[in-house]
C-alpha cells in the first residue's frame, strides 16, 4: 500500500517527479487524474506502490478547476493510504498571479488540516536553485531566462515571494542558505518557529545536499511542496526500484511530437531537423481543414517510417518565439488549444498506424497526448537525462487497447540530440 502521495500539475512534471522517486527507491505508479487510482489495473498497480503520482494538466487550467481536481486527487490518495503528500509544481514556477501554485497549496491544506508548507523549485541538476529568495535558471535569474517568454505562463520576477503573495492567503516567508547549511536539525527548529505557524516558507536550496537537508527537516510536514528535486532526500524502501520493460521492441515505429515553445526545445528540433524527417504544423492549414491536415501529418510519418525506420520523423510547432504570435480568429480555438488538438489527433491516429514509441515535447502538449492515447498509467522505464524517463503506458484509443512507450520531455530538460538520442534507452 503507497504511503506518498504527489499530485503533479502536469504530465511532464509527473513523470519528473516519478523518475526521482525510483532511483530513490520507491515503487511507483504514475496515474492519469485520481480515477485511475481506483478503477481496473491502476487500482492493481497503485495497491503494489510505495508511491503514487497524480499526474492532473491543471498548471494552466481555470483556478477553480486546478483546485477542484487537486482535492480529488488528494482524497484519491487518502483513500489508497498515503499518509504524506507532495505537490509537485515546475521548477521554474510557472503560474499567474492568480494561480495555480497558491490556490491549490492553500486549499491542500485545508483539506488536510494544515496550516504551514514549505516552497522549494530548486532541481540544481537542471540548473534551478533559489538563494536569496530568488528562482535561477541556470545562474540567470528566472525572469531574465528565456522564461520570461512563456506563451501560457510569462515568468517576469524571480522573487518567489513576489510571486506566491498575491496567489495566496497564507503569509510568505523565507528561510535563506545559512540557515540550511546549519543542517537539519537548526533547519527544522527555524521552520517550527511560532512566527512561521501558518506559513508558506520559501527555503533556498543551490545543491542537492542542501534538498537533503531540507527533506530531513521537514519530514514531519504532512504536505511538501515544490519541483522534483524536492525528492532527492525522500529515501524509499528499496536500492533503487524495479523500471519497467519496454513495451515496444527494437525497430518498432516511433515519433516525436513536440508543442513546446521552451528554449530549450527549439534548439533540440534544430537539432533533429538537420537529421529526422521533419514537418512543422501550419495552423492556417489546421484552422481551414483539421481533419485533412492531420490525415497529412500522419501519411507523412508512416512514409518515413518507411523510407528509414531507424529515423523517427518529428512533427512540431514552433522554430522560433515569432510562431507564437499568429492571431486567432475570433470563432474558433486559440493557436495554443489547437496545436494541443493536432498533435494529440497525431498521437491517436499514428499509434493506431502502428507507432509504438512516442517522444512528447511540452507538459501541456503531453497533457493533450496522454489524454487522448486514454492513458491511464504510467510504468517508469529508463531514464534518458535528469527528469525525462521512457515510461510504459497502456491506454485505448479509436476502440482499440494499445500500449506504448511514452517519453514526456519537459520543454526546458533534456540535451540537444535528445529527439535523435533518446531511442538507444529503450534498446
Ligand atoms: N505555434 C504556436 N502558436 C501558439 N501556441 C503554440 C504554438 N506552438 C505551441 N503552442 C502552445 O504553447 C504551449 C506550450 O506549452 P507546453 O506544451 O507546456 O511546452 P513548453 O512549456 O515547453 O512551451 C502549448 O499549449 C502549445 O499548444
Ligand atoms: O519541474 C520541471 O521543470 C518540470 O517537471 C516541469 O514541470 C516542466 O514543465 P514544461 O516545461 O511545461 O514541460
Amino acid at each position: 500500500m503507497p504511503t506518498l502521495g504527489a499530485i503533479a500539475d502536469d504530465f511532464t512534471g509527473a513523470t519528473d517527479l516519478a523518475t526521482m522517486l525510483v532511483a530513490r527507491g520507491h515503487r511507483t505508479v504514475v496515474t492519469v487524474g485520481p480515477d485511475a487510482l481506483s478503477e481496473g489495473p491502476g487500482e492493481t498497480a497503485v495497491r503494489d506502490a510505495d508511491a503514487v503520482v497524480v499526474a492532473l494538466k491543471s498548471r494552466t487550467a481555470p483556478v477553480e478547476e486546478a483546485v477542484g481536481t487537486s482535492i480529488a486527487a488528494l482524497r484519491a490518495l487518502r483513500a489508497s493510504g498515503c499518509a504524506r503528500f507532495y505537490f509537485k509544481y515546475c521548477s521554474t514556477f510557472d503560474s499567474t498571479p492568480r494561480g495555480n501554485i497558491g490556490p491549490v497549496t492553500d486549499t491542500l491544506l485545508a483539506e488536510l488540516g494544515e496550516h504551514r508548507t514549505v516552497v522549494v523549485p530548486s532541481f540544481p541538476a537542471t540548473g534551478r536553485t533559489v538563494h536569496g529568495g530568488r528562482l535561477f535558471v541556470h545562474g540567470e535569474p528566472l525572469d531574465e531566462s528565456p522564461m520570461r517568454h512563456h506563451p501560457l505562463t510569462p515568468m517576469r520576477d524571480s522573487d518567489l515571494g513576489r510571486l506566491l503573495t498575491p496567489q495566496t492567503g497564507h503569509p510568505v516567508h523565507a528561510v535563506g542558505l545559512d540557515t540550511v547549511r546549519q543542517g537539519g536539525d537548526a533547519l527544522r527548529a527555524a521552520l517550527d518557529a511560532p512566527a512561521l505557524a501558518d506559513a508558506l516558507v520559501v527555503v533556498d536550496a543551490v545543491t542537492d545536499e542542501d534538498l537533503v537537508t531540507i527533506c530531513a527537516a521537514t519530514s514531519h510536514l504532512t504536505l511538501v511542496t515544490g519541483a522534483a528535486g524536492l525528492a532527492l532526500g525522500l529515501t524509499g524502501p528499496h536500492a533503487e526500484a524495479a523500471r519497467a520493460a519496454p513495451a515496444s521492441r527494437p525497430g518498432d515505429p516511433g515519433v516525436v511530437l513536440s508543442g513546446s515553445a521552451s528554449s530549450a526545445t527549439r534548439a533540440q528540433v534544430a537539432h533533429a531537423r538537420a537529421r529526422l524527417p521533419h514537418r512543422k504544423l501550419d495552423l492556417a492549414a489546421l484552422r481551414a481543414d483539421f481533419a485533412g491536415t492531420v490525415a497529412g501529418l500522419v501519411a507523412f510519418a508512416r512514409r518515413a517510417w518507411h523510407d528509414d525506420p531507424a529515423k523517427p520523423p518529428l512533427i512540431y510547432s514552433v522554430d522560433d518565439l515569432g510562431d507564437l504570435d499568429q492571431p486567432a480568429p475570433h470563432d474558433g480555438p486559440g493557436s495554443s488549444e489547437l496545436v494541443e488538438r493536432a498533435l494529440a489527433a497525431c498521437a491517436t491516429d499514428l499509434v493506431a498506424a502502428g507507432a509504438r514509441r512516442l517522444l512528447v515535447a511540452g507538459g501541456e502538449t503531453s497533457g493533450a497526448v496522454v489524454t487522448a492515447l486514454g492513458v491511464r498509467t504510467l510504468a517508469i522505464g529508463s531514464p534518458i537525462a535528469p527528469g525525462v524517463t521512457w515510461a510504459r503506458a497502456e491506454g485505448r484509443a479509436h476502440g482499440r487497447d494499445h500500449a506504448v512507450d511514452l517519453a514526456l520531455k519537459s520543454g526546458n530538460f533534456g540535451d540537444t540530440a535528445i529527439f535523435t538520442e533518446a531511442w538507444s534507452a529503450l534498446a
